[in-house]
């Protein structure tokens, strides 16, 4: 299955939650045509759908904790299939989430040719994310578990970073264009 995606372009945005990693990408595809994936987007749909599956992620997601890895690299897997013949790159938001979850992906998909690291400071990140709650309807948008969130990211993620800079691959995403907390 995934010979298909043997050529393809991969390019892994990662920042804590609320750094603007979706805003970023709908930039980016805009520009580029890029197929963005959003790994969080993928599983909300599974909760949405009703599924036992997806009553078990969504209590995952709601302690702010991450999913195992497997659930996530599968659907990733299928969304990019179904996409392979289309695309002219894929932007993978929000992924990978640990250093583990990037070394599976590299086995079984292949690997990005470039990083992109979104950058905020946390304070702006709560901010953000509390405001969005207001009305994103998102069941991890509230105080309590964007500070689950974080936490997960500062232990899990930021080590991915380091990862992929020893690689040379990352480059940063200055938040330039849309200015302000
Ligand atoms: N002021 C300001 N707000 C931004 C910027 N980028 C994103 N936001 C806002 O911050 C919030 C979070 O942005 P998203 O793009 O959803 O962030 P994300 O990293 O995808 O967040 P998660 O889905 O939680 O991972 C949204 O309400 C955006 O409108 C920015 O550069 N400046
Ligand atoms: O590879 C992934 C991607 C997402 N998540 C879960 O999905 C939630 C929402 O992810 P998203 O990227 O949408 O938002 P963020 O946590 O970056 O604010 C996270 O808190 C995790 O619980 C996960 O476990 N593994
Ligand atoms: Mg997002």
């Amino acid at each position: 299955m995934a010979e298909k995606l043997k050529n393809s372009k991969i390019i892994f945005v990662v920042g804590g939650p609320g750094s603007g990693k979706g805003t970023q990408c709908d930039r980016i595809v805009k520009q580029y045509g890029y197929t963005h994936l959003s790994t969080g987007d993928l599983l909300r749909a599974e909760v949405s759908s009703g599924s036992d599956r997806g009553k078990t992620l969504s209590a995952i997601m709601e302690r702010g904790e991450l999913v195992p890895l497997d659930t996530v690299l599968d659907m990733l897997r299928d969304a990019m299939v179904a996409k392979a013949a289309v695309s002219k790159g894929f932007l993978i938001d929000g992924y990978p989430r640990e250093v583990k979850q990037g070394e599976e992906f590299e086995k079984k998909i292949g690997a990005p040719s470039l990083l992109l690291y979104v950058d905020a400071g946390s304070d702006t990140m709560v901010k953000r994310l509390v405001k969005r709650g207001e009305t994103s309807g998102r069941a991890d948008d509230n105080e309590e578990t964007i500070k689950k969130r974080l936490e997960t990211y500062y232990k899990a993620t930021e080590p991915v970073i380091a990862l992929y800079e020893g690689r040379g691959i990352v480059r940063k995403r200055l938040l330039r264009v849309v200015i302000g907390g």
